[in-house]
C-alpha cells in the first residue's frame, strides 16, 4: 500500500526552472522488540515509561525543568491583577493573560478548562461510569479495530493529520497528578487517582494482561469555583503559536537567542537541546529538542512542524531587522512572534478548517476568511466571548485526528520515491529521523508529510496507536480506549446529551440503523451500551457518518463550529482585528493573507514543488518560486 503511495506519480510533473530552495506495568505482556537501540534496553525502558506516564497523564511542566514553571498551581484561581494598556498592549502577553480586559485570566495558561455543558460525574467527582458501561477497550476493540485493514484518504496528506496535532498542542494540555502511579498494581488500587481500564479476557492483543494503566487528570483548585470538579489546560487556549513561544514568560526567554529577535536553534539548523529532555536517544549523539511545547518530540511529523516554524521565525526575524536596523532585539522578537501568529490562525482558518468543518459550515458560522482586499479586517471581536477551550473540544472532538494517524514515516527522494520507511511505533518519542546524518533528511520528511496521505476519516485508528501506542517490553497503550477513558474521567456528558445540546435528535435504540449512523456502527453501538444515556461522546460521535462537505458528523461539528468561534470572536488580538500600531495594516494584513503553508514548506526545506494546499494530496504540485512571498518592506518603519 505504501509504495503504491510512493509510486503516485505527481512527482514526474516537471517542473522545469524550478530550483530547489529554498500503567500498566510489565506482567508478562506480549513482548515487543524495539530495534535500533543502541542505549541498553533497561535505559530505554526506564526513560520511555518516565515519559509515557507523565505525557499519557499530561504531567508535562515536570518534563521542561530548565523552564522553570512560573506560574505555581494556585494561579489555577488567578487573583486580580491589572493589565497594561500602554505600547506594551500591542504584543500578546506570554502566557495569555490581558486579552480580554474585562476578565484578564480568560484564556491565560494553568487555569481551569470551560464547558459548554456542566460535567455529569457519578457520583461527586467520580467519572461517569456506571456498573454496566462496557470498558473503554472493549469500546475501542468493538467500535475503532481497523482489522487490518489500511484505508488510507485518497485526498489528504500526512501534513493534514500532523497539523492538528501542532493546532492541538497550541490550545491544549491537560495535567495530571501522580503521573508516575502505577494504578494495575493492587497495592495503589484505591488511590483516589487510578481509573485503570479492564482488559476483556478475550483481548485480540493483550493477552496476558487484565489491566491497562490510567490515571485521572488534576482537579482545578475548587476554591476560585463554585461548580464541580475541573480539569486544567497548562498552555494559553488562544491560538497564539504557544507551542512555538511557550506558555510563561519563563519558558519564552528561554527559548530565546540573545540578540536579532532570533528563537535559539541547533548549530545545523535544527530545533535546540532540551538537556532535560526526557525523549529516547537512539545514538549517543542524538538529542531532545527544547521548544514551547514539551510534547515535541512525541512522534517526528510533530517535531517536523516545530522546527518549520522556528526556521520561518528566524527568517522573517533577520529581515526585519535587516530592514529595520534601529530596532532592538524585543521589537523584533516581538513583530517577527505577531506575523508568526498571524500565519498560524490564517492558515488554520483559511486551509485547514475549511477541510475539517466544511466550506458550508465555515460560511454559515462566520468562520470564514474574508479576502477583501480593500478592507481585510475583521469587527467581530465579542469581549462577552469566553475565549477558553471547552472540555468536550479537547477531550473528545479534535481528538478525531486520531483516526487520521498513518501506521509509518518515510523518508521521500526528490523524485518522491521511497528512501526509507519505519513504523510509527518504532518512533513515539525518537528525535533519529529528524537528527540522522546531522538532520540532512529532513528535506525527506517534508516530501513525505506533504506528499502521502493519511487515514481516511472514519472511526477506525491503526494497531500503531490502538495496541502498540508508545510500547515498550511487553507492554504498551491503546490511545482510542484513553479517549474515551478520558472523556468519563473529566465527568463529560453522554452522548444523547450533546445532541441535545446540538439541537440534534437523540438516537434512539429502537431506530434501525440509529440516526447519523450506517447499519455496522448502529449495531456496534447497541451492541456495547445497554442504555442509550450511557454513550460515550467519542464513540457516539466519531462514528456519526460525516456531514457533506465536511470530515465531521453533526455532533462533532456542532463542537468545532462554537469552539472555533470562541478562538476566533473571542480573542482581542485576533490576526484580522483593525487595532491602530497594535494591528496589521491594510497592506500587511494582505501579504498575511496570500500566504499559505505550502510556501512555509518551499522557503524552509528544500522541496521545488509542492501542492498550493498542502493539505490536499490531489492538488497539482507547482513551482515554489510561483507562490507569493510575504512583502516584509511593509514592515519599514518609517518612524526610525
Ligand atoms: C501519532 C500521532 C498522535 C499520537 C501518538 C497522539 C497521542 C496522544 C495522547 C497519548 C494523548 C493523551 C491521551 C490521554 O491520556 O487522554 C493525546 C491527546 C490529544 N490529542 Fe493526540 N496524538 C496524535 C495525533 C493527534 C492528532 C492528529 C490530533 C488532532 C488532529 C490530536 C489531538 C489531541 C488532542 C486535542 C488531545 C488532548 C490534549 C490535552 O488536552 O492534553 N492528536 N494524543
Ligand atoms: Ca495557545
Amino acid at each position: 500500500m505504501h509504495e503504491d503511495i510512493a509510486r503516485e506519480n505527481d512527482y514526474k510533473t516537471t517542473c522545469t526552472g524550478c530550483v530547489g530552495q529554498s500503567g500498566y506495568r510489565a506482567q508478562g505482556g506480549k513482548v515487543t522488540e524495539i530495534k535500533r537501540t543502541a542505549r541498553p534496553m533497561q535505559d530505554f525502558v526506564a526513560t520511555t515509561l518516565l515519559f509515557l506516564i507523565k505525557y499519557a497523564s499530561g504531567n508535562l511542566d515536570e518534563m521542561m525543568p530548565n523552564l522553570p514553571n512560573q506560574e505555581p498551581s494556585s494561579v489555577e484561581c488567578p487573583g486580580s491583577f491589572t493589565c497594561n494598556t500602554d505600547d506594551t498592549d500591542r504584543y500578546r502577553t506570554a502566557n495569555g493573560a490581558c486579552n480580554n480586559l474585562i476578565n484578564p485570566s480568560l484564556g491565560m495558561s494553568f487555569t481551569p478548562q470551560a464547558r459548554f455543558i456542566p460535567p455529569m460525574y457519578s457520583d461527586g467527582d467520580a467519572p461517569r461510569d456506571y456498573l454496566d458501561m462496557p470498558s473503554a477497550r472493549l469500546v475501542s476493540n468493538k467500535l475503532f479495530d481497523a482489522k487490518n485493514t489500511t484505508i488510507f484518504s485518497t485526498i489528504h496528506t500526512v501534513q493534514f493529520m500532523a497539523h492538528g496535532q501542532f493546532l492541538a498542542h497550541d490550545v491544549a494540555a491537560t495535567p495530571g497528578e501522580g503521573a508516575d502511579l502505577d494504578c494495575c498494581d493492587p497495592t495503589n488500587a484505591l488511590k483516589k487517582d487510578c481509573y485503570v481500564i479492564p482488559v476483556p479476557d478475550d483481548d485480540p492483543f493483550f493477552k496476558s494482561i487484565t489491566c491497562l494503566n490510567f490515571v485521572r487528570s488534576s482537579a482545578a483548585d475548587k476554591s476560585c469555583m463554585t461548580g464541580q470538579r475541573e480539569q486544567i489546560n497548562d498552555v494559553t487556549s488562544f491560538i497564539d503559536g504557544s507551542m512555538v513561544y511557550g506558555s510563561t514568560e519563563e519558558q519564552m526567554s528561554n527559548l530565546r537567542d540573545t540578540q536579532g529577535g532570533l528563537l535559539k536553534m541547533s548549530p545545523s539548523g535544527l530545533l535546540p537541546e532540551n538537556p532535560y529532555g526526557e525523549c529516547r536517544k537512539i545514538l549517543p549523539e542524538h538529542h531532545c529538542h527544547l521548544a514551547g511545547d514539551s510534547r515535541v518530540d512525541e512522534i517526528p511529523h510533530l517535531g517536523m512542524n516545530h522546527l518549520l516554524l522556528v526556521r520561518q521565525h528566524n527568517a522573517i526575524a533577520k529581515k526585519l531587522q535587516e530592514i529595520n536596523p534601529n530596532w532592538s532585539n524585543e521589537i523584533v522578537f516581538q513583530e517577527t512572534r505577531k506575523i508568526i501568529i498571524a500565519l498560524i490562525q490564517h492558515i488554520t482558518y483559511n486551509e485547514y478548517l475549511p477541510i475539517m468543518l466544511g466550506k458550508k459550515a465555515m460560511n454559515r458560522h462566520s468562520l470564514r476568511i474574508r479576502r477583501r482586499r480593500r478592507n481585510p479586517f475583521n469587527y467581530q471581536y465579542d469581549q462577552d466571548l469566553d475565549p477558553r477551550i471547552r472540555n468536550s473540544f479537547a477531550t473528545a472532538a479534535l481528538r478525531i485526528g486520531h483516526t487520521l494517524v498513518v501506521p509509518s514515516l518515510a523518508y521521500l527522494s526528490g523524485e518522491y520515491g521511497t528512501l526509507y520507511r519505519e513504523n510509527l511505533d518504532d518512533n513515539f518519542f525518537s528525535t533519529h529521523m529528524i537528527l540522522k546524518d546531522d538532520g540532512n533528511h529532513t528535506d525527506n520528511i517534508a516530501r513525505w508529510l506533504t506528499h502521502e496521505q493519511c487515514m481516511k476519516a472514519d472511526r477506525f485508528f491503526q494497531p500503531e496507536v490502538r495496541n502498540k501506542l508508545f510500547k515498550m517490553e511487553g507492554t504498551s497503550h491503546d490511545l482510542a480506549a484513553r479517549n474515551i477513558q478520558r472523556g468519563r474521567d473529566h465527568g463529560l456528558p453522554d452522548y444523547n446529551t450533546w445532541r441535545q445540546f446540538c439541537g440534534l435528535i437523540p438516537i434512539k435504540f429502537c431506530d434501525d440503523p440509529i440516526v447519523d449512523h450506517d447499519k455496522e456502527s448502529s449495531d456496534k453501538i447497541k451492541e456495547l451500551y445497554r442504555h442509550e444515556s450511557h454513550i460515550d461522546l467519542y464513540a457516539g460521535a466519531i462514528s456519526e457518518t460525516a456531514k457533506e462537505g465536511s470530515l465531521l458528523g453533526p455532533t462533532f461539528q456542532c463542537i468545532f463550529i462554537r469552539q472555533f468561534q470562541a478562538l476566533k470572536n473571542g480573542d482581542r488580538h485576533w490576526y484580522e482585528r483593525r487595532r491602530g500600531k497594535a494591528g496589521f495594516t491594510r497592506d500587511q494584513l494582505n501579504s498575511i493573507k496570500s500566504m499559505r503553508l505550502s510556501k512555509l514548506f518551499c522557503d524552509n526545506f528544500n522541496l521545488s514543488k509542492i501542492q498550493p494546499n498542502v493539505f490536499l494530496k490531489r492538488n497539482k504540485k507547482v513551482c515554489c518560486k510561483d507562490f507569493p512571498s510575504l512583502n516584509l518592506e511593509l514592515w519599514k518603519d518609517m518612524s526610525q
